[in-house]
């Protein structure tokens, strides 16, 4: 039995005539921090949307693992405005639960005390920061207790503190158990908060690699990127 909990196989998507993803496959250990990184227009956004269904006409298998004869339960963070700006953050967290069948408050009060945003005094969330609205985004989807959160690029516009708070929230989250997918273009973060890295390229994972073995060689994630993203690149 292998110990992976989401993977996609020989996985193809065109837009029109464009063909986006090539016979992708990509291999999501239970438990792991894993980075997608890749150039703009790579296709990474394209992937999550295929891994988390929301797009179904695409070709080859997504496949997500059980646990006690159940499939994990996956949740999603994408950059689709998907808030009521003129609510606070539980008027929005009582609406997304309501659409999720859930009725006890107390989920919504403990998954808002997760993210820090217990004390926004009914503030609208139109007067919220950048990085308050990341971590409501993150609290919503929290709220459906996933094995798996998939977040597309959720550092882009954070301030340095923001970038951090969301770093911390996403470790803690992990050493809770939960499974992480990130994709985002700031390595450094990834670096550290990362255990494994997939190079998105040319419609293929090109490489895959544990965080560890890149800091035992002293390679950094910025040099890989580049040498695997640029043209007539060696592979290996
Ligand atoms: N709905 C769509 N219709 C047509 N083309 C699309 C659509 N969505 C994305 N594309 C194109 O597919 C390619 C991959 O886009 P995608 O957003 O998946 O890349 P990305 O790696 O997430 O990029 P970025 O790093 O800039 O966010 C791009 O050329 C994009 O223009």
């Amino acid at each position: 039995m292998n110990n992976y909990i989401l993977t996609a196989e020989n996985i193809k998507m065109r837009y029109d005539k464009n063909s986006i993803l090539k016979d992708l496959s990509i291999y999501v250990k239970h438990g792991e921090i894993y980075g997608l990184i890749g150039k703009n227009g790579s296709g990474k956004t394209t992937l999550l949307r295929i891994l988390t269904g929301l797009i179904q006409n695409f070709g080859g298998a997504v496949s997500i693992a059980k646990i006690n004869g159940y499939e994990c339960r996956l949740a999603v963070v994408i950059n689709d405005p998907s808030l009521f700006l003129n609510m606070n953050a539980f008027e929005n967290m009582k609406a997304q639960a309501n659409l999720l069948g859930l009725h006890d408050d107390s989920q919504i009060i403990k998954v808002l005390k997760t993210v820090g945003l217990t004390n926004t005094n009914n503030k609208p969330v139109n007067s919220f920061s950048l990085g308050m609205t990341q971590r409501l985004k993150l609290a919503m989807a929290l709220l459906q207790n996933p094995d798996i959160l998939i977040l597309d690029e959720p550092m882009n516009g954070l301030d340095p503190s923001g970038i951090a708070e969301l770093r911390e929230l996403l470790l803690h989250l992990n050493e809770k158990g939960m499974t992480i997918l990130i994709s985002s273009h700031i390595l450094s973060e990834l670096e550290q908060m990362a255990t494994n890295i997939g190079i998105l390229h040319e419609g293929k994972i090109l490489k895959e690699l544990a965080i560890h073995d890149a800091i035992q060689n002293e390679i950094s994630l910025e040099k890989l990127y580049i040498q695997y993203t640029r043209e007539g690149r060696t592979n290996d």
